[in-house]
């Protein structure tokens, strides 16, 4: 039976997650959540049921909406209205049935839709470094943590965050290719990107030395990020992955391993009560890890600031048509910012026989590129138009304003953390 749980019971309050030495709320969390292929219906169904009703009861806890979420985004399978939670809900002494309210306009806007703060999730615990890049991509905003990336798409679809915020590569580490799988798996857009400086941490319990050290645990992108000053520090100990930085020093502090060292943000330092035994460990002072910035709703392109755009294709005859697709955007002057390629996982195979010498069997891939420039722009346009002729499956990731905020790698975080 799938089930999906939400662990805290409150709506988490940003105090919580940006003052430090406070008590981390939980991640969200999703049990048994579909592998690769998507639950039956009813399952979805009840799943959706499930975590609309603790978000129903969170809210009248707090006492902050009153407003219930009564749409869900027409991809989620969350249109049946017999669905929402037939519960009662008490209100002071009374027990009324509760009845969700109609739509209203401002219900419609891309605005946050519970109360003034934006909602925004991110995969790891506080202290993560893409806890700092929702920060610095929606100031101010309530940051809520998750267990997984694919948790944070469906808090988004779900409607328990505005926004996700998710990394998609690293300078030094590459890509971060998970997201790029889930980007096609879900129906979110992509509305934004922020470029945020990591600078990492050697973190240890206080009084730990350098030379008591057997292990070091981060995020595997953390961990190849610092491979040569590991060792050039002389440290000769075993590197074990885990799910992200921030909650690498949170398990070194909670299991107090005195062996174990975590590779973490300054701030996961003050948060966890870790001392910080090497700073900028990072092999390359200007590494950066790129995030996305996901909404369910596209935003309208234009063309008075630099755009960039993400698309994902595919064709029938493979590779064959790359330089045909690539062609496209060279002709018409348009840059392209990078290109991934994954396994197509619908066709990973495609077999071509030759009578004379046998069966070839060649790897289907999807293409994932960014280009520098808006769809509002006609040369984005027509360049995606002469793309279709050659594709047999293209989709718009997004069309979003380009990070340009002044290069300054040392300083790693925001202000506010
Ligand atoms: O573990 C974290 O702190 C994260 O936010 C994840 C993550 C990643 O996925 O690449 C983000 C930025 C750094 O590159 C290292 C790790």
């Amino acid at each position: 039976m799938h089930s999906i749980s939400l662990p805290y019971s409150n709506t988490l309050n940003l105090n919580h997650i940006f003052s430090p030495k406070r008590v981390a709320p939980t991640p969200l969390t999703v049990r048994c959540v579909y592998g690769f292929e998507p639950l039956n219906k009813s399952d979805w169904q009840s799943s959706c049921a499930i975590l609309t009703s603790n978000v129903v009861s969170q809210e009248h806890n707090d006492g902050a909406a009153d407003h219930f979420p009564a749409v869900n985004d027409h991809k989620t399978a969350f249109t049946d209205l017999k669905l929402l939670p037939v519960g009662k809900l008490a209100v002071g002494e009374n027990i009324k049935p509760f009845q969700p309210k109609p739509l209203t306009i401002s219900d419609l806007s891309p605005a946050p839709m519970h109360g003034s703060q934006l909602r925004v999730a991110y995969q790891g615990v506080p202290g993560a470094y893409s806890e700092a890049a929702a920060g610095k991509a929606y100031p101010n905003c309530e940051a809520i943590p998750c267990d997984q990336f694919d948790v944070a798409f469906k808090a988004v679809e779900l409607w328990i965050a505005d926004r996700a915020v998710l990394p998609v590569e690293n300078s030094l580490g590459g890509s971060i290719h998970r997201n790029y799988d889930l980007l096609l798996r879900h129906r979110l857009h992509i509305v934004g990107e922020v470029q945020l400086p990591v600078h990492h941490c050697l973190l240890a319990l206080p009084g730990i030395r350098k030379e008591y050290l057997t292990r070091v645990i981060s995020h595997p992108q953390a961990l190849s990020q610092c491979e040569h000053t590991l060792t050039k520090l002389g440290l000769n100990v075993v590197r074990e992955a885990v799910d992200d930085t921030a909650g690498a020093a949170e398990f070194v502090a909670n299991n107090s391993l005195r062996d174990t060292a975590a590779i973490a943000s300054a701030r996961a330092a003050d948060l966890y009560g870790l001392n910080v035994l090497a700073d900028g460990i990072q092999d390359d002072p200007s590494n950066v890890t790129r995030f996305v910035m996901l909404a369910r709703e596209p935003i309208i392109p234009r063309t008075d600031r630099p755009f960039k755009t993400s698309i994902v294709f595919a064709h029938d005859k493979g590779t064959s048509v790359l330089f045909k697709v690539l062609s496209a955007f060279a002709f018409r002057n348009i840059s392209l910012t990078k290109i991934e390629s994954r396994p197509h996982r619908n066709r990973p195979i495609r077999l071509v026989d030759d009578e004379n010498v046998g069966t070839a069997k060649h790897f289907e891939y999807l293409f994932y590129v960014d280009f520098e420039a808006s769809m509002a722009d006609v040369r984005a346009q027509n360049a995606l138009s002469e793309v279709q002729e050659f594709t047999s499956f293209l989709r718009v990731l997004g069309s979003y304003p380009m990070d340009m905020t002044p290069w300054n790698p040392s300083s790693s975080l925001p202000d506010h953390h």
